[in-house]
């Protein structure tokens, strides 16, 4: 595998509401992601997830480190948007204009790159078809769409600029059991057929194995410990995965 992305000794630190105190949302982080690799990012609440997935595309400067794309052509400086890593969120609402429709949603990034409305729309078939959505859905608002079929709308939104790296950050959480393995089982196919990577960030071990090929363990804004999920889950070296894992077994 050749690596896409270098992440060394990265910090992002905010200053706290007493006077002198330091937030240390990310703090000392090192890891390299690979090209058409699932690699989950797995911490509490807090552990500085996010943080790391906004470095990542640009929406934060780190305070110390760097971050360096081995594609030149993905570098979230560039100033096409196909080139730019796509995040996806928790709450498809949050990223959705309630008064678009879904065909003006799924092409966003696309007519914000300069490509033609019209072009954009003969496209817009096709993406739903990639997350395995009807296209009769193009018609309709985000409030005549499910949970999940928001979620798979804003994947193939992401998927309109063919990104080289897609962060889904906690896209699971709000949905059902069922629905969520759906997602899973979407997301895999779509790492075959785009040949993309996925940093997955979650805070449920439970959906990482037979998902993830790599897994590094977050807390208080560190990596604890990293390496292939089976092994991480097997043999886990840290006191906090070993917790993580006991927490799932009670469950
Ligand atoms: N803009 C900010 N200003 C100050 N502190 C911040 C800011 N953004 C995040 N933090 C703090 O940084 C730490 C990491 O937050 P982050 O959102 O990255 O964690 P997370 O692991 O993604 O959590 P969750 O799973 O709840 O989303 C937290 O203590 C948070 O309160």
């Amino acid at each position: 595998m050749s690596v896409l992305l270098q992440v060394e000794n990265v910090t992002k630190h905010y200053a706290g509401s007493v006077k002198g105190q330091t937030i240390r949302a990310v703090d000392g982080v090192t890891f390299e992601l690979e090209h058409n690799e699932i690699f989950a990012c797995i911490g509490e609440s807090g552990s500085g997830k996010s943080t790391l997935a906004e470095l990542i595309v640009g929406l934060q400067q780190p305070t110390s480190g760097t971050l360096t794309w081995l594609d030149d052509a993905r570098a979230p400086h560039m100033s096409k948007p196909t080139s730019q890593p796509q995040l996806v969120f928790q709450n498809p609402d949050r990223s959705m204009n309630p008064y678009w429709r879904i065909r003006d949603i799924v092409t966003e990034p696309m007519r914000l790159g300069g490509c033609p409305k019209r072009q954009a729309y003969a496209e817009a078939e096709q993406l739903l078809a990639k997350v395995k959505l009807s296209a009769d859905l193009l018609g309709r608002y985000p409030h005549e769409c499910s949970g999940g079929q928001k979620q798979r709308i804003a994947i193939a939104r992401a998927l309109s600029v063919s990104p080289k790296l897609l962060i889904a950050d906690e896209i699971t959480s709000a949905l059902d059991p069922s629905t969520e393995a759906e997602i899973l089982q979407l997301l895999l196919s779509l790492k075959q057929s785009e040949g993309m990577s996925i940093l997955y960030i979650t805070h449920r071990l439970e959906t990482i194995s037979g998902f993830a090929d790599r897994v590094a363990v977050m807390k208080n804004g560190a990596i604890l410990e990293m390496g292939e999920t089976d092994s991480v889950l097997a043999d886990p070296q840290s006191a906090y995965t070993i917790e993580l894992l006991r927490a799932v077994q009670y469950s």
